[in-house]
C-alpha cells in the first residue's frame, strides 16, 4: 500500500525542489519531500548526506538557497524540534530547563508543571532538581527530547532522538511517537537505525541531497522484493551509483513518479513571530538569572575583578620608583662623617657636596661610593646603578666664587663648580626621574648652604634658584602624578571591556553548544536575547561602574572634582557600547578563542589611541587627524576633564565625550543588526 492518498491530503510537509549549499559545499540538490499530516516520517541516509541541514531548513534556522518548504504550522509554537545534540543550558537544572521552554513557548506554571510530571515518568527521568551535566549523555538526550514535546506541537522534527537509548525505552518512545501520530501529529525523525524505521508511516531514503525514494516501507519491502530495508537501501544506492556514473536519470519507484506529479508549492511558509513577547523575554531573563546562580563564580569574578583592577592599578602605577641606586664619586670630601657640611657657605669652610648627597639619601637614593668616574660609569654599564655624579676637589669653593665673583667668573671655576653627571636613559621614566631628583637635591643645598647667610651678609638664598616662579596649579595639583592622568582613561577602558568579556563569554557559551540555535528555532528573537541579556548586564554594569568609582577617587583619593552622576552616566554609557561590541566579536568569532583574539587585540589598539599611555596630544599627525573617532578617545579626555577639572556637561569636551560614546554604541547596535541580517546562520556553532 502506497502512503500518498489524494492530493488534497498531502499538506502535513511539502518540500519542493529544494538547494542548499555551504559555500561551494552543495548539501540539498533539489531534493522532494512530502510529509502527509498525521503520520510518521522516517528520514534516512548516510551521514553527511544532508538530514541535518533539512531538518534546519524545515525549522526556518537555515534558508534554502532555492525551492520551497510549505508547512500546516502556522507558528514556531506549532513546531517542536529535537536538534542532533543536546543542545540545553547543561547548566540548569531539568526543571529549570522544563521552565525556561515552558515560558518561552508561553505555558504557565501550572500547564508547565503538569507537563513535566508527565515527561519525566514517560522518559524515566531522574529527580527534576538533577543539574543536566550531571546526568548521562542518554538521559541528556531524553531531557532534550522532553523539551521538544513540552509544548504539544503539531509537528515534531526529530534529529536522532534514540542514539544511545537502550532498546526497551526506544521501544517506549516510538510507542508513544505511534499514539501522538494516530492522535493527529506530524512527526518527521532521522535515525540511522534502519529497521526501527520500519514503524513509521513513510520512509524517505536520502543520499547525496536528494531523496533515492519515498514511500511506506512495506511498499517499499515489497516493490524491492526484500525482507529488510537495509537491503533495499544498498540496492538504491548501487543504482544511484550505477546511474551517475552512466549519467542517467535514476530509476525510481512508482510512488516517486507520483511525487513528481504533485502540485508545485511556490512559495515557502512563513511565521509571523512578533519580534517581542512578554513571555519569551520573561523565559530569557529568569534563564540568565538561573544561570548567574548556577555560575557564581563567574559572577563574582566579574564583580571583583574592577576591585582588583583598581587595587593593582593603584598600588602599580604613577608613584615615584624608588631606592634607586646611583654611584658618586666625591673628590671634595672621600668621607663626609667628620666634615662639617652646615652653616653659610659664604663665610665658614663647609662641604656642599655632602649636603647634596645628604639630600638625594632622603629622596631615597642608594647611593654607591667609587673611587674613581671610571669604575663607576663602568658599574653603570653593567645596570648596577642608574647614574654617576662627580664633585671636583674644589666643589663648594667654585660654588662660592661664583657666587661672589659674578659675571667675572672664571670658566675653570664655573666648570669644578658644578656636578658632572652621568646617566642610563634606556628607561626614560627612571631616567627622569634620577635628573629631576638630582637637581632638586642641588638647589635645596644651595638653599640651605645661603640660608644662615643672610643674617650675615644680607645674600638670599634664592639667588641660585631657577629663574621662574610657579604659581598654584590651576587645575590639579603643582606635584601631578602618572597616576592622575591615567585613572579616568583606566576607568573608561576597564568599563567597556569588563562588559565586552562578559557578554562575548555567554553568547558564546550558549552559540557554542547550539543551545541558542534551537532557542531561537523555539521562536526567540535576536531582539529578546540582546535584550535580556543587556537587562543583566546592564545591573552589573553599574555595580562595576560604582565599585570603580568608590576604589579609584574615594578609597585611593585619586582627585574627583565634577558631578558624580555625569562621570556615572558617562561609564554607563560606554559599558553599554562594550557589551554591544562583545555581543559582535561573540556572533561573528567562530568560537570563545577566535572573540578573545579579537577582544585582546582591539583592547590593545584601543588603549594607545585613547591617551591612556600617552597624550594623544603626542601622536603622530597623521593618528592625531583620526584619534577622536576611535571609540574611547572623546570618552577618556571627558572623564578626565570631569575628574580633574571638575567640567560639567555643558562644557564642549564633555558633551563630545557623551556624543562620541553615544554615537559608538548606535554604530555597534547596527552593526550586530546588519551581521544578523545578512548571516542567517551566525548562530551556527559549526
Ligand atoms: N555549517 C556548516 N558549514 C559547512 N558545511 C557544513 C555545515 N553544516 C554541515 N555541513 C556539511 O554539510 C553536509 C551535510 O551535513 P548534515 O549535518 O546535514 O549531514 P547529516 O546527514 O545530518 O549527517 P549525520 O547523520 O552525520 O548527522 C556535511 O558534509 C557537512 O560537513
Amino acid at each position: 500500500m502506497t502512503v500518498f492518498k489524494d492530493e488534497a491530503d498531502i499538506s502535513g510537509i511539502v518540500i519542493r525542489n529544494a538547494f542548499k549549499s555551504y559555500g561551494s559545499h552543495a548539501v540539498l540538490k533539489g531534493l522532494n519531500l512530502t510529509v502527509q499530516k498525521s503520520t510518521i516520517y522516517g528520514l534516512l541516509g548516510p551521514s553527511g548526506c544532508g538530514k541535518t541541514t533539512l531538518l534546519s531548513c524545515i525549522v526556518k534556522r537555515l534558508s534554502l538557497d532555492h525551492g520551497s518548504i510549505s508547512l500546516t504550522a502556522k507558528s514556531v509554537s506549532d513546531i517542536g524540534y529535537m536538534p542532533q545534540d543536546v543542545c540545553l543550558h547543561t547548566e540548569l537544572s531539568i526543571k529549570e530547563i522544563f521552565y525556561y521552554y515552558g515560558y518561552i513557548y508561553g505555558l504557565t506554571d501550572k500547564q508547565i508543571k503538569f507537563k513535566m510530571a508527565e515527561l519525566l515518568s514517560f522518559l524515566e527521568l531522574p529527580n527534576q532538581n538533577r543539574i543536566c551535566t550531571e546526568l548521562s549523555g542518554g538521559q541528556q538526550r531524553r531531557v532534550s527530547f522532553a523539551v521538544s514535546l513540552l509544548h504539544d506541537p503539531k509537528i515534531l522534527i526529530l534529529d536522532e532522538p534514540t542514539v544511545g537509548l537502550d532498546p526497551v525505552l526506544s521501544y517506549t518512545i516510538w510507542q508513544r511517537l505511534l499514539e501522538m501520530s494516530r492522535m493527529g501529529k506530524t512527526i518527521v525523525i532521522t535515525t540511522h537505525y534502519i529497521e526501527e524505521a520500519k514503524q513509521a508511516d513513510a520512509v524517505g531514503l536520502m543520499r547525496n541531497g536528494a531523496l533515492l525514494a519515498e514511500d511506506s516501507p512495506s511498499y517499499l519491502l515489497q516493490y524491492y522484493n526484500s525482507s529488510s530495508l537495509e537491503d533495499v537501501f544498498l540496492y538504491l544506492c548501487e543504482q544511484d551509483q550505477n546511474n551517475n556514473a552512466g549519467n542517467k536519470t535514476a530509476e525510481l519507484p512508482s510512488s516517486c513518479d507520483k511525487l513528481r506529479s504533485l502540485p508545485n508549492i511556490e512559495q515557502t511558509t512563513s511565521f509571523t513571530t512578533s519580534r517581542f513577547s512578554s513571555h519569551r523575554f520573561k523565559a530569557q531573563v529568569i534563564k540568565n538569572l538561573y544561570q548567574i546562580r548556577r555560575n557564581v563564580e563567574i559572577t563574582l569574578f566579574m564583580l571583583f575583578l574592577p576591585i582588583v583592577i583598581c587595587v593593582f592599578f593603584n598600588l602599580a602605577i604613577g608613584h615615584d620608583p624608588t631606592n634607586l641606586t646611583v654611584a658618586y664619586v666625591n673628590e671634595e670630601s672621600y668621607s663626609c662623617y667628620n666634615v662639617t657640611y652646615k652653616g653659610c657657605a659664604l663665610t665658614e669652610r663647609i662641604y656642599a657636596s655632602c649636603q647634596v648627597l645628604d639630600e638625594m639619601r632622603e629622596k631615597t637614593f642608594n647611593l654607591v661610593q667609587f673611587n674613581s668616574t671610571e669604575d663607576a660609569q663602568l658599574a653603570m654599564f653593567h645596570n648596577h646603578v642608574w647614574g654617576v655624579i662627580y664633585f671636583a676637589p674644589n666643589y663648594t669653593q667654585s660654588v662660592v666664587n661664583r657666587i661672589n665673583m659674578g659675571q667675572h667668573t672664571k670658566a675653570g671655576t664655573l666648570d669644578s663648580g658644578a656636578i658632572s653627571f652621568w646617566i642610563d636613559k634606556s628607561d626614560k621614566y627612571i631616567s627622569s626621574i634620577v635628573s629631576r631628583d638630582v637637581v632638586t637635591s642641588l638647589l635645596d643645598t644651595i638653599s640651605k648652604i645661603l640660608a644662615p647667610c643672610s643674617s650675615k651678609i644680607k645674600v638670599s638664598s634664592k639667588i641660585m634658584d631657577n629663574p621662574i616662579k610657579f604659581n598654584q596649579a590651576i587645575y590639579g595639583n603643582n606635584e601631578p602624578t602618572f597616576q592622575h592622568f591615567a585613572t579616568p582613561a583606566a576607568i573608561i577602558i576597564c568599563i567597556f571591556y569588563l562588559p565586552v568579556i562578559f557578554t562575548g563569554a555567554i553568547i558564546n557559551s550558549e552559540k557554542e553548544g547550539g543551545v541558542i540555535e534551537r532557542v531561537m528555532a523555539a521562536g526567540m528573537s535576536f531582539f529578546e536575547v540582546a535584550i535580556a541579556h543587556s537587562a543583566v548586564q546592564s545591573v552589573l554594569m553599574i555595580f562595576q561602574a560604582i565599585e570603580m568609582m568608590i576604589l579609584m577617587y574615594i578609597v585611593y583619593d585619586n582627585p574627583y572634582k565634577g558631578n558624580i552622576l555625569t562621570g556615572l552616566a558617562l561609564l554607563v554609557l560606554v559599558g553599554c557600547g562594550g557589551s554591544v561590541f562583545g555581543f559582535i566579536l561573540a556572533v561573528l568569532s567562530k568560537n570563545l578563542a577566535g572573540a578573545c583574539f579579537f577582544g585582546i587585540g582591539s583592547n590593545f589598539l584601543l588603549m594607545c589611541v585613547c591617551g591612556f599611555i600617552w597624550p594623544a596630544e603626542g601622536a603622530h599627525y597623521l593618528l592625531r587627524l583620526i584619534n577622536s573617532y576611535f571609540p574611547l578617545t572623546l570618552a577618556t579626555t571627558a572623564m578626565r576633564s570631569i575628574s580633574n577639572r571638575g567640567w560639567g556637561v555643558t562644557h564642549p569636551v564633555i558633551y563630545m565625550g557623551f556624543v562620541s560614546a553615544g554615537l559608538w554604541l548606535a554604530v555597534f547596535i547596527s552593526l550586530a543588526y546588519l551581521v544578523l541580517r545578512i548571516r542567517d546562520d551566525i548562530w551556527r556553532s559549526k
